[in-house]
This record gives C-alpha cells, structure tokens and sequence, in this order.
C-alpha cells in the first residue's frame, strides 16, 4: 500500500479523533492509510464522516445476549478483510475481550480522555474537576485486557481552572486529542515507538517533535463558564 501502513478505525460515536486522523493521513510523508472505519452502532455520526472523506465504513451492530463475542468475531474478520495492519480505538465504547486484544496484541491502541494512569474508565472530566487537579490532559496507549491499563506512547497536558465544566474541560482537551493521536499513529506505524516490556520507548529526542511540544493553553483562555 505504497508503504503507508493499512490502518482501521474503532468508534461508537462522534468521531472527531477519526476525522482527525483522517485528515493527519492526507499528509504526503504520513506512515499510515486509513483503510476502514468499523463502528458498532449503526448511528455514530463518525460514518458520515468517514463515508465523505470516501473511506471504507462497517457497522457490526449486536445488542444483548453473546453481542461481545459475535461483535468481535465481526470486527476481527472485518479488519481482516480490509488488510489493516493497525487498529486505533477514537470514541471506542465498548470492553473488549482478552481474545480480542489477544488477537491484534500490539496493534492495538486507543486514545483515552485523561493522564493515566489516573482517572481510567468513564466521566473522566467530572471526576479530575471533583479531584480539583489543576493539570489534566488525554493519553494514547497500546490496549490491553485491563481497561485503560495500556503501555502509554503520547500523553498531552492542559491546564484545569475552578471556572472549568466538564463540557469546557472536554472541549479543551479533545483539541489536544485531535494533534496527539496523529503523533501517536506516526510513531508507531514508523516503528518509532517500540515496546521494550510493558513501556514504550521512542527512538528519538522526542521535545524535536513538534506536536509533542504541545504549547499550554494558559489559563487566560480558560472561558469564564460563569459569564456562558
Ligand atoms: N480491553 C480493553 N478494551 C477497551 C479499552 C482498554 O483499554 N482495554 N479501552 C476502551 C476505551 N475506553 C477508555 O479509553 C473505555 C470504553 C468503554 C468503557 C465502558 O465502561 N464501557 C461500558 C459500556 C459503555 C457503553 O456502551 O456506552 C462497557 O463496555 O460495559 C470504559 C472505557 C475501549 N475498550
Ligand atoms: N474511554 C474512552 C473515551 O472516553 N474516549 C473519549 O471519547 C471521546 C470520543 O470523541 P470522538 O468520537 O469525537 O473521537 C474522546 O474524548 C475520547 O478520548
């Protein structure tokens, strides 16, 4: 695939990280191609999205009883089909099974909405805002069976300010997810980023990197939620 790693995208919703990895991809000197955009809810808006940027799109749609097991047979064989080599999780909603992370050990990595290892799992916004951490941010990581338990590649800080909502707080750091994640990809489509155990070394001076070098947002663009 002219030498642009196949990859394949997991989501359920939105797909904001989808599109911005989309995007990222149209780059000329981009190490990867996005081949198919795989959702199990057959009204996650990120179809749309992926249907007019004229990428392949799948919904594997089982609800209730053995919905996991037959969902994942249905994934696995759907990424199967389109080549891809790696599969990002962006807006991904749903536990996946040992077998599953088992099958594409490795190969497998997802963008989640907080500076783990803290606050893992749902309502990450609410909960750093409760915690009063002044500091929050999103990381990308290689998936393991354990939730948001993964090997980190890219993390991304922004400030937290006590005027901060949830709504703002996931609105600044979703920005942040839209430059991280393309980072992320290209650096473990070109192999720079490589598992030595359970870490992730990255084989270069990364602060020359410019989207590591995130800038901080100051807290003086922080939206007075009070004033709305
Ligand atoms: N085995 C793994 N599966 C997944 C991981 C992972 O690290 N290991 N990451 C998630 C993404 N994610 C956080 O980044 C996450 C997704 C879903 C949930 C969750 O509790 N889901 C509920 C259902 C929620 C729903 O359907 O809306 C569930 O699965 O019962 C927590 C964290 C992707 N999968
Ligand atoms: N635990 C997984 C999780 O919470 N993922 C988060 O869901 C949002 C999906 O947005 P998107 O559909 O616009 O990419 C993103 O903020 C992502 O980090």
């Amino acid at each position: 695939m002219n030498g642009r790693v196949p990859v394949a995208i997991m989501i359920s919703g939105r797909g904001s990280n989808m599109a911005a990895l989309v995007e990222a991809s149209r780059a000329p000197d981009f190490p990867a191609e996005i081949v198919l955009v795989l959702s199990n809810r057959p009204d996650a808006k990120g179809l749309e999205t992926a249907s007019a940027a004229g990428i392949a799109t799948e919904v594997i749609d089982y609800r209730g009883k053995g919905s996991r097991k037959a969902f994942e047979e249905g994934a696995s064989s759907a990424i199967e089909r389109s080549g891809a080599e790696i599969i990002c999780l962006a807006g991904f909603m749903r536990l996946l099974s040992p077998g599953f992370v088992e099958r594409w050990h490795d190969r497998l990595i997802n963008i989640h909405p907080s500076l783990l290892p803290a606050f893992p799992g749902l309502n990450t916004h609410e909960r750093a805002l409760e915690a009063g951490v002044k500091i929050t941010g999103c990381t990308v990581h290689f998936v393991r069976a354990e939730m948001d338990n993964g090997p980190i590649i890219v993390q991304a800080a922004v400030p937290v300010s006590h005027k901060d909502t949830a709504e703002t707080l996931a609105k600044r750091v979703l920005a942040v997810e839209h430059r991280v994640y393309p980072l992320a990809l290209r650096l473990v489509a070109t192999g720079r980023a490589r598992l030595v155990g359970d870490r992730v070394f990255i084989d270069e001076d990364v602060t020359d990197l410019p989207a590591l070098a995130v800038p901080p947002v100051s807290l003086r663009e922080v939206p007075d939620a009070a004033a709305g």
